[in-house]
């Protein structure tokens, strides 16, 4: 097994980081750190759980530790709020430490991958231009509406070239955290702003889309419009897309398109890959929230709606889960590409300072 530690691991992300790291087959939990209000305290006490399985007995006894903390691990998963995520995560990387993070803050790193395993699994070679003077580095994971896009872009792009997207997406309250969106304004609501996500959603798009060169992710060249609102769901960002596509196939050949493709991890042996990374449904009611937003353990993104549009082209639905794939899981598959590639682990590299 290999060492897991997780930084913010009280928070909605920390949280789900744990759930889906109890289990694991090839990550073991031996930290949990958290900011000094929750650093002495066991973990049961500190965390407000909230997931839908119950706390693990030797979980909920571990100690919570502060972000200088020096556990021996292999893997260091970061859900940290992104005001500390910044200087947090360069300190751990700078001590040696392989940080597989969630935050924001390196995304747009140039020498950081951003990361979907089933999109960019090249990108990940831009580990080897950090220097952190230790052997440490960084890999991010998109913001949790990017990557439901992305997953559903990238076919496309293969197939046509994506030129321009337009998407309205409808985002769910636990992206906010906990306890997140005040009540008064969630019930019943719908809440036309996210800080900052329209803005990630254009720049994330084009870097996961782009092409690893010598000098660094040529940004593919898509024009990206996002419009993104909070709605009183509790897991799930379903998003409304729009897409000019070059050669203008008709709504029949991208669904035809998204169905044949074939993921980069297919036997691969990845756990937290799920068997379908991409569902595409006939169900014009299809997908919803409620019912579809757990299928593959939350890792499967499913998109519906396939119809000609006469703006752009071609118009879809997608959902993906937002703590799962948008956040935790996909840092968790980010690792396991790491493994795999034989960056993390026996053999990989000193685990810490
Ligand atoms: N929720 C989502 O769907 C997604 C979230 N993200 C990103 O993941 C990160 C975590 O988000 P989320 O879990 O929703 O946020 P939460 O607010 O629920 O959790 C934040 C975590 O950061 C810790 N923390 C806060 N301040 C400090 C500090 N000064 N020092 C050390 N630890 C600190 C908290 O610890 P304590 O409990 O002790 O305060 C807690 O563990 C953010 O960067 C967010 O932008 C990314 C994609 C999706
Ligand atoms: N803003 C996202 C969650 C998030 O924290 O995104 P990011 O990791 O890009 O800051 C949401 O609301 O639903």
């Amino acid at each position: 097994m290999l060492r897991a530690a997780v930084l913010g691991a009280t928070g909605a992300v920390g949280q789900t980081f744990v759930r889906l790291l109890t289990r694991h087959p090839l990550f073991e939990i031996v930290s949990l750190v958290a900011s000094e209000r929750s650093a002495g305290k066991p973990y049961r006490e500190a965390a407000r759980w909230l997931q839908s399985e119950p706390l693990d007995g030797r979980i909920g006894d571990l100690v919570v530790e502060g972000v200088d903390a020096a556990p021996e691990a292999d893997v260091v998963f970061s859900g940290l709020d992104a005001s500390v995520a910044g200087d947090v995560e360069a300190d751990w990387a700078r001590r040696g430490y392989a940080v597989v993070s969630n935050a924001r803050n390196y995304r747009m790193d140039p020498t950081v991958p951003l990361l979907v395993p089933e999109v960019n699994p090249d990108h990940l070679a831009l580990v080897d231009r950090q220097d952190w003077g230790s052997g440490g580095f960084i890999v991010t994971n998109p913001n949790c509406s990017t990557v439901g896009l992305v997953m559903a872009l990238a076919p496309l792009h293969q197939a046509y070239g994506v030129q321009a997207v337009h998407v309205v997406t409808m985002q769910a309250l636990s992206g906010a955290g906990y306890p997140g969106v005040a009540s008064l304004d969630a019930l019943g609501n719908v809440v036309p702003f996210i800080g900052g996500e329209e803005e990630k959603m254009a720049t994330e798009t084009k870097k996961l889309l782009g092409t690893l060169t010598e000098a660094g992710v040529e940004g593919a060249d898509v024009t990206v419009s996002a419009q993104c609102n909070r709605v009183p769901v509790m897991d799930g960002h379903l998003e409304a897309v729009s897409v000019r596509l070059g050669g203008s196939p008709s709504a029949a050949d991208v669904a035809e398109t998204l169905r044949s493709w074939t993921s980069p991890l297919a036997g691969r042996g990845l756990p937290t890959a799920p068997e379908a990374p991409l569902l595409v449904t006939d169900d014009p009611t299809a997908p919803q929230p409620r019912t579809h937003v757990h299928l593959g353990g939350g890792m499967t993104v499913t998109v519906g709606r396939i119809q000609d549009c006469p703006v752009l082209g071609v118009k879809f639905v997608v959902l993906s889960h937002n703590t799962v794939r948008g956040a935790a899981g996909g840092a968790i598959l980010n690792a396991e590409l790491l493994h795999a590639e034989g960056r993390i682990g026996a053999g990989a590299r000193a685990q810490a300072a």
